[in-house]
């Protein structure tokens, strides 16, 4: 049982092949953004470093306004830091979102509500197909296989639902439809913005468990930004604690339980052992003084 503070690299040493695009999926080195200007300026994050293993489940916690959307949103392209850099797999955000490496699960789902649950998720593969199919032809190359979407539906228990409204679901149903859509493109990597936060405890321990399995089917790279210990604990190989006022990283726990981590592990005392980890270091976080503002 392990936990590292201070260092901000996640999963297994990187090889010094010289080749660091293999073996790193994201890569964040003196990344900061400030929002407003002189007076106004808020420094949402300030010089973070962070790199990513392929493969890793890692969760972003820490109080609110530390920055955790802005950082996943610096990844996702949809913000740009005022300085440092982000890598996904050697490229940049932007050509990563281009060769469409990058898959984004809002908070809230954002479903079409004109389009049933099976139309939501192959929508974007529908319009993808057709861009594809223009790329390929043109460099005469196959089109990316099209992963079983129905199985996807029917693995997080859509299967009956396909054909309604999302106006006809539960928010946990919107949500598991969410997660299917952003998966069905195959991406390298999954971000995830507070998914479950919306959601009563029973159904985000199930979502819980139903990612995880679907994460384990499809072996991607994911970034999970949550406000629960318990959520971080149980789905993560590593947990990000962040501080606010300027937005940093604290601390990098390594979560080395064994996995599959069913609802039984959540009541062992090597979960609480590290539930009460992190506990301590958000904690620490809350109370660590305000830097001087960099902006
Ligand atoms: N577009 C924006 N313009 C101005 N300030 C912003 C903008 N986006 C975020 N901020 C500020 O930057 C800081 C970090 O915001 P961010 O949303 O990244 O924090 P967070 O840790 O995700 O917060 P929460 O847990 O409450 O969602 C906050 O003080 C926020 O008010």
């Amino acid at each position: 049982m392990g936990s590292k503070t201070t260092s901000s690299t996640t999963g297994p040493a990187t090889p010094a092949t010289g080749d660091e695009t293999t073996t790193t999926a994201i890569r964040i080195a003196g990344a900061s953004k400030v929002y407003g200007s002189g007076q106004n300026a808020l420094v949402a994050l300030d010089g973070v470093d962070l790199t990513i293993a392929p493969g890793r489940f890692v969760s972003v916690i820490g109080p609110s306004g530390c920055g955790k959307s802005t950082l996943l949103r610096m990844i996702a392209n949809l913000e740009r830091p005022d300085a440092g850099e982000v890598e996904i797999f050697g490229a940049s955000p932007d050509a990563a979102c281009e060769a469409k490496l990058i898959g984004f699960v809002p908070q809230s789902p954002a479903l079409l509500p004109w389009l049933n649950v099976l139309q939501n998720v192959t929508l974007p593969h529908r319009v993808n197909r057709a861009a594809e199919r223009k790329r390929s032809r043109a460099a005469s190359a196959s089109p990316r296989s099209v992963p079983d979407l129905e199985q996807l539906l029917d693995d997080v228990g859509l299967k009956d639902a396909m054909h309604k409204l999302p106006a006809e679901l539960s928010g946990g149903m919107q949500q598991r439809t969410a997660i299917v859509r952003a998966l069905g493109l195959q991406p390298e990597v999954l971000l995830m913005d507070e998914p479950f936060s919306a959601l009563d405890e029973f159904t985000r321990e199930a979502l819980q468990e139903q990612l995880l399995d679907l994460w384990d089917e499809i072996a991607t790279t994911v970034v999970f930004v949550t406000h629960s210990v318990t959520e971080a604990v149980r789905l993560s190989d590593t947990v990000v604690v962040m501080a606010p006022r300027p937005g940093r990283i604290v601390d990098v726990v390594d979560i080395d339980l064994p996995r599959p981590r069913s609802a039984e592990l959540l009541k062992t005392p090597e979960f609480h052992h590290f539930e009460d980890l992190i506990r301590d270091r958000l904690q620490a976080a809350w109370r660590s003084p305000e830097l001087p503002n960099a902006a």
